[in-house]
């Protein structure tokens, strides 16, 4: 590819060229660790790093034109307004606009993308159709599956996927799309067939600062609309969706009798959640292996999309059934049932998921529940005394245990979260998390249920970007369990 071939895409960015147009490049990169030889790479000043102070060294690596923010001494380059931008405006060209040959499906909110999208995944792929997902959990780019530490990659891998996707054959792209890469206009050039919003409660609220931007971050996806594409948004948010655009395509899904896809009569117990479904093709009865009130609002927002660009809801509600969920999502250790108990690991990391997790097992559970959670470091301190608040309020013991810490004081965070326990509640703070585990599965008695929540699938606890340990709640849990059978401290039951 040419410079000239870009410039015109680039149009109003550009503030200065210092290359020659016809200058080729056979790459692009916006990362040092990813460069070839003939690298167009794009430099910025971003959180922690500004790679315009490397150019140099990306020059000797292979870059041979870079797009920069602000001027260079030597070697060609084009300086544009935006970096971000034009890095989601390159990536789209260089890779040839690949989401124009794909059905794309992005899913934003606060919590329920990953189990949107691995739905879809699911479905899709009970279908006999091949695609790729992204996510917190896993990117799965047409079965080369691996972790990426971003829940929304960067533009430039995002297109790179997408077109490994249609090179493999491909039919479908779904991703979880975070408010923090809406912000940062990684999927800025991504047009979808379906965006789906699965709701917009509090978090991330040290990067937004405000609930209102928080939001603004998330409703600009509808923005992202391909020209016949459609939204599918929880009933709570479709005033205000209609309100910031008015002329798009959209559905609503919830519980309110004016959705266009009614939820009723939901039953949740340990086999899964069960139930009606009001939709514009008639009255439909939705059975799933999920657990969970709330899953039968991310299951609906999937089933409607995939309904609204034509598949048959009969078919899709038939594969529904068969999803198992996704690793660390209400996930139940079997082992548990041996000391007459049982385990839930989950994500939920928010008040407002927290809340319906808690609530969700609250109901299922004959004897006490006992939640053991924590806060993660780095991120929206105002939420700690709320997670505080709302397990202690309806668990009968909370204990409040180290996450993730991310370089902050454990045993501040843990401070953060006691300020917001309901007085008079049961709970106890123990900073090692294996031992507040421990604790718990000792306290429990025959009928009562432990739910472990804030890390999910996560296989490494993280204390700072030098300190990382593995830990996997579920395989510590099981351990525990087996070390208190054959130490006899609890006995079958
Ligand atoms: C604060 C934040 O969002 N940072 C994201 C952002 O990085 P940034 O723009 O701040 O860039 P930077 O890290 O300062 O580096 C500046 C430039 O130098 C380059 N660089 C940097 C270092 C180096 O050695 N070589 C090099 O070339 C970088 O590629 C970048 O182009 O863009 C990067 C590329 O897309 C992301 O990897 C990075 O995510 C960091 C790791 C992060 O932790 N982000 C979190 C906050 C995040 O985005 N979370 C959401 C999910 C939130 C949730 O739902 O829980 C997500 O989508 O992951
Ligand atoms: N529709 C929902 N409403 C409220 N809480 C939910 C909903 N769906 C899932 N949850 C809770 O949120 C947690 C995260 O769910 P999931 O991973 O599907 O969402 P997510 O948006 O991908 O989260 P993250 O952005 O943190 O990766 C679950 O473990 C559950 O506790």
């Amino acid at each position: 590819m040419k410079i000239k071939d870009i410039l015109r895409e680039l149009n109003s960015l550009i503030l200065k060229v210092n290359c020659d147009e016809e200058l080729e490049f056979n790459y692009i990169s916006s990362n040092s660790k990813d460069i070839q030889e003939n690298t167009l790479f794009i430099c910025r000043k971003g959180t922690s790093f500004d790679s315009h102070n490397i150019v140099d060294d990306l020059y000797k690596e292979g870059a041979n034109v870079f797009v920069v923010e602000r001027e260079i001494r030597k070697y060609p380059y084009i300086q544009v307004v935006d970096s971000r931008i034009a890095e989601s405006i390159i990536a789209s060209m260089f890779y040839s606009k690949p989401y124009e040959k794909l059905i794309t499906f992005g899913v934003t909110g606060t919590n329920g993308k990953t189990t949107s999208v691995h739905l879809f995944h699911h479905i899709m792929h009970n279908f006999g159709i091949k695609g790729s997902i992204s996510g917190t959990v896993v990117n799965d780019i047409m079965g080369d599956k691996f972790y990426h530490p971003n829940t929304t990659p960067s533009a430039i891998e995002i297109m790179r996927n997408m077109h490994k996707t249609l090179e493999n054959g491909g039919k479908y792209y779904g991703m979880e799309v975070s408010s923090h890469a809406l912000s940062q206009y990684r999927v800025e050039s991504i047009r979808y067939d379906i965006v789906g919003i699965t709701n917009i409660t509090r978090d991330h609220l040290d990067f937004h600062e405000t609930f209102e931007n928080y939001k603004k971050a998330k409703f600009h996806i509808l923005n992202l609309l391909k020209p016949n594409g459609i939204a599918v948004v929880n009933h709570e948010l479709l005033q205000e969706v209609k309100n910031k655009n008015k002329n798009i395509k959209l559905v609503s899904f919830g519980v309110d009798s004016s959705s266009d896809y009614v939820i009723h009569e939901i039953t949740t117990n340990w086999s899964g959640t069960f139930f009606k479904l009001d939709t514009p093709y008639g009255e439909k009865k939705v059975a799933s292996q999920l657990i969970g009130e709330y899953n039968a609002f991310n299951i609906t927002l999937v089933v409607a999309a995939l309904a609204e660009i034509g598949y048959d809801i009969d078919e899709v509600i038939a594969s529904v059934a068969t999803f198992r969920g996704v690793d660390g999502r209400f996930e139940i250790i079997p082992e548990a049932k041996k000391l007459g108990i049982e385990i839930v690991v989950d994500f939920a990391h928010t008040p407002d998921a927290l809340e319906k997790v808690i609530l969700s097992l609250r109901k299922l559970t004959k004897g006490r529940l006992i939640t053991v959670f924590g806060a993660g470091g780095q991120s929206d301190i105002g939420k700690r005394p709320m997670m505080g608040e709302v397990v202690s309020k309806y668990s009968d013991i909370s204990i409040i245990t180290t996450d993730d810490p991310r370089g902050e004081d454990p045993l501040k965070i843990i401070k953060d979260v006691e300020a917001g326990l309901v007085p008079g509640s049961l709970s106890l703070s123990i900073e090692d998390r294996k031992e507040a585990i421990d604790t718990a599965i000792t306290l429990a008695n025959r009928g009562d249920v432990i739910l472990i929540a804030g890390r999910g699938h996560e296989p490494y606890q993280v204390f700072d970007e030098n300190h990382k340990v593995p830990f996997k709640d579920r395989d510590v849990a099981i351990d525990i369990i087996f070390q208190k059978i054959n130490k006899g401290e609890k006995t079958f039951k």
